[in-house]
């Protein structure tokens, strides 16, 4: 299993400060939700935990700082599923999954049956199978982020990234996704750092929550702590009653009329 932190994390997009002294800890086979309002920060901290973006401070994946690993063995590590990539839209859903297993494949050689095979069996249990053969241009906007999930899961990386996976999906894709990611957190320990808008999801699915609000860490803890009444109004604007659902975590539910 494997923890990821953040220290000092600090991301300037031209030119502007856009994440700023972020500490973050995701504990080993931790579900980590990141919340908080539109322009927050959010997908920019999972690109630069990704190491997609120049960062200042560091990131450490099992206390190794991430920034001096080698890309082929940091993709083996971190998996991450964007929130609306550019796909080729020629490409069919197979082969997309497939680039997955990049990090696996040597540089001039073939995927093996065991990478075809990884591939194939993600994405059956995405509800993707028929769609296989179809070319990316051709699909939903659920099916598409269904693909690029599974893209994200064939890379078998201990530590997934989630950029809101469940925007564009069906209630029952919803679970679908959630549920697929819960238990493959349980049952291989992969450590999930997501960013959701659904408050409630997040609450359910997460066991340690961070409030991210203008490009800093305004709150981490328990769910509880975090999606307070008092919080999301002070960060969010939006007046809300927060009470325990069925299971027990607080589900947050807007006040009609009050603004
Ligand atoms: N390439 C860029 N150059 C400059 N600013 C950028 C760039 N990309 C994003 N930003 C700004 O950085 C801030 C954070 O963006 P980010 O996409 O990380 O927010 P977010 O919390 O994921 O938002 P949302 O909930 O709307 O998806 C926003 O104010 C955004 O306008």
């Amino acid at each position: 299993m494997t923890e990821v932190r953040a220290r000092s994390l600090t991301v300037a997009l031209d030119g502007r400060e856009v994440l700023s002294g972020v500490d973050l800890d995701a504990p080993a086979g931790g579900w980590l939700a990141v919340i908080g309002p539109n322009g927050a920060g959010k997908s920019t901290l999972l690109r630069a935990l990704a190491g997609l973006l120049p960062v200042e401070g560091r990131v450490l994946i099992d206390g190794e700082d991430a920034g001096a690993l080698p890309p082929r063995r940091r993709a083996r590590l971190v998996a991450y599923a964007p929130q609306t990539p550019a796909l080729p839209p020629d490409m069919s859903v197979f082969d997309y999954a497939l680039l997955g297993r990049t990090p696996y494949i040597s540089y001039f050689g073939r995927e093996s049956r065991h990478d075809r095979e990884v591939t194939a069996g993600v994405l059956d249990r995405l509800d993707l199978t028929p769609l296989a053969a179809r070319p990316l241009a051709r699909l939903s906007g659920g099916e598409r982020q269904r693909v690029v999930l599974a893209r994200a899961l064939a890379q078998q990386a201990p530590v997934l990234l989630l950029d809101e996976p469940t925007t564009a999906l069906d209630l029952g894709h919803q679970q679908q996704v959630l549920e697929l990611v819960d238990r493959l957190r349980r049952a291989d320990g992969l450590t999930v750092i997501a960013t959701l808008h659904d408050l409630n999801l997040a609450a359910q699915y997460a066991d340690a929550m961070m409030l991210l609000s203008g490009g800093r860490a305004a709150a981490s803890g328990a769910p509880a702590e975090v999606l307070t009444e008092h919080l999301i109004s002070g960060h969010f604007g939006a007046e809300v009653k927060v009470e325990p659902g069925p299971d027990g975590s607080p589900q947050v539910h807007l006040v009609r009329g009050a603004r």
